[in-house]
């Protein structure tokens, strides 16, 4: 799914006015009536909603929601804040209509103004939208302050008021805290940003039948990776001549003394997605461990209790380095080796992506579209501290066109990084914050590879995968109980959903 800039939406938004053709008026009536569906649903027995709203059309899309809900039986106030009195057509004609229904409407002229408001509110924030374009000031951002004061549950329309869906907020303390927004018909970047973590919660897409073909002709950088983008990716097992070598060869390089955990995940998981071989080559203290604990993995051997030599046998269709592998000088000058030498295909994780970060000459040896899986303390090691979201985005698309490679950068939307295109994920949970998950991510990744997925549908739907086991484990486990070796336990799920 596409992430949009405000000026294509908006452009979208005319587009569909004409071509549809739709009344602008009727097209708010169709956004806000899905908004109202879905409040009226979710928020059944509350007592009191308050609804604030500017002068644009975010704000006609209050006035509509308002009208709906008194209409449903629901006890609603109107409250406007008059933005130097400019009010949008859509908004004036849904004014008269709210008035029609005798609704109780106020205007906000002065901080006296501003109601009581209760946790038990239920509060609809339509101040601003789309076309938020500088920060609140004044009684604007008095009254955003306000509503993040009360304490009442929040609603945003289409995105909070006072965030800006593309660039970055300056001042944090005018920007809604919502609890859940509404948006329509895509989501916006701003959503997946650890920055806006207070202001964003849950979302849902309302889909108001903006004009498809239109949206799909769109140049953009930003997807949203989603069920429907998964469905497409799967590839499904119809070969009946099939042998394991159809589904090549992963090698597993990690592990070190007392961490040979790491690559035993890594391994599994290359396995359990559906890898022909998996190699496993470890420290010699870890090679009871690994056959013991996966009898289908091979094994080969280095030092002792840590990689030195990095000089397994094997021809593999890709390669994982790095898992539980530690950062000694002995095993650093193995891995520099390592990479003058090597051609294969990698995926790059943990203590080798630590390596690369101590010794950055190293990245350019790294074979084209190797992917790199960095969580944000590792990819920061990588790419140098960020003042911001944005800029962290502006520096992570510097670093993958300068090496050709793929970033994985984790976090609550994992994010696939290429050069042509940036891919947030839509699944996980915090069931996914424990030890070992990013080793069974990586082994994903890597069994994807292994059995032809490019690297770029490999990232993306590893992520997605390894995030939906997580999900769907939480339907009837507490997140508490999930671990890393249960994620391989779930690949079945995901992919028999994926086959729907
Ligand atoms: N296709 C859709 O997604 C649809 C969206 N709808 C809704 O329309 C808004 C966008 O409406 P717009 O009138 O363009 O802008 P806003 O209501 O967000 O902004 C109001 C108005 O306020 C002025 N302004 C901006 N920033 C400030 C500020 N800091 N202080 C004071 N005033 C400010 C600016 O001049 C704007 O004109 C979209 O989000 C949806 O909610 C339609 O209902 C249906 C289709
Ligand atoms: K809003």
């Amino acid at each position: 799914m596409k992430i949009l800039s405000p000026k294509q939406i908006a452009e979208a938004d005319h587009y569909t006015i004409k071509n549809e053709p739709i009344s602008p008026v009727n097209l708010m009536e169709r956004a806000a009536t899905k908004c109202f569906e879905w409040i009226s649903s979710n928020f059944e027995n509350t007592k009191s909603v308050k609804v604030f709203c500017g002068t644009g059309n975010n704000g006609g899309d209050g006035l509509v929601i308002a009208r709906l809900l008194k209409n449903k039986g629901f006890s609603v106030k109107t409250f406007i804040l008059p933005l130097g009195n400019k009010q949008t057509e859509e908004f004036s004609i849904n004014l008269k209509r709210l008035d029609d229904v005798c609704a109780k409407i106020v205007f906000i002229e002065k901080q006296e103004d501003l109601p009581k408001l209760s946790p038990r509110d239920l509060i609809i924030d339509a101040i601003f939208g789309n076309g938020l374009n500088r920060a609140p000031e004044g009684l604007s951002k008095n009254l955003i302050q306000y509503i993040n004061e009360a304490k009442a549950t929040v609603i945003a329309i289409d995105i909070p008021s006072g965030l800006f869906s593309g660039k970055s907020v300056t001042a944090k303390d005018s920007v809604i805290k919502a609890h859940h927004t509404l948006t329509f018909q895509v989501p916006k970047l701003a959503f997946f940003l650890p920055d806006n973590k207070n202001f964003i919660k849950d979302w849902t897409i309302l889909d108001i039948k903006l004009n498809t073909s239109f949206i799909n002709k769109l140049p953009t950088k930003y997807h949203y990776f989603t069920a429907q983008e998964a469905k497409a990716t799967y590839k499904a097992r119809n070969d009946k001549w099939a042998h394991k070598g159809t589904y090549g060869h992963s090698l597993i390089i990690g592990g070190s003394y007392g961490k040979i955990g790491a690559p035993t995940l890594s391994a599994k998981a290359a396995l359990k997605i559906g890898s022909g071989l998996v190699t496993a080559y470890i420290p010699k203290c870890g090679y009871t461990i690994m056959q013991t604990a996966l009898p289908e993995v091979m094994a080969e051997t280095d030092h002792e209790i840590e990689l030195a030599d990095f000089t397994p046998t094997i021809n593999a269709t890709v390669i994982e380095i790095g898992p539980g592998m530690g950062t000694s000088d002995l095993t650093l000058a193995g891995f520099k080796k390592f990479l003058q030498n090597n051609k294969t295909p990698l995926v790059v994780d943990a203590d080798a992506l630590n390596c690369l970060a101590l010794n950055k000459e190293l990245l350019t040896l790294l074979p084209k579209n190797s992917i790199l899986t960095p969580h944000p303390k590792e990819l920061e090691r990588l790419i140098g501290k960020w003042d911001n979201d944005y800029e962290k985005l502006e520096k992570i698309k510097i670093f993958v066109e300068k090496y050709s490679i793929i970033l994985v950068v984790k976090g609550a939307y994992t994010l696939t990084a290429t050069k042509e295109a940036f891919y947030f994920n839509s699944t996980g949970n915090n069931a996914l914050a424990t030890a070992g998950s990013g080793d069974v991510l990586t082994g994903i990744i890597t069994g994807l590879l292994a059995q032809g997925y490019s690297p770029r549908e490999a990232s993306c739907f590893g992520v997605y995968i390894h995030g939906r086991t997580a999900e769907i484990y939480t339907t009837n486990h507490a997140p508490e109980t999930f671990t890393a070796s249960l994620i391989a336990d779930y690949l079945s799920d995901v992919i028999l959903e994926l086959q729907e």
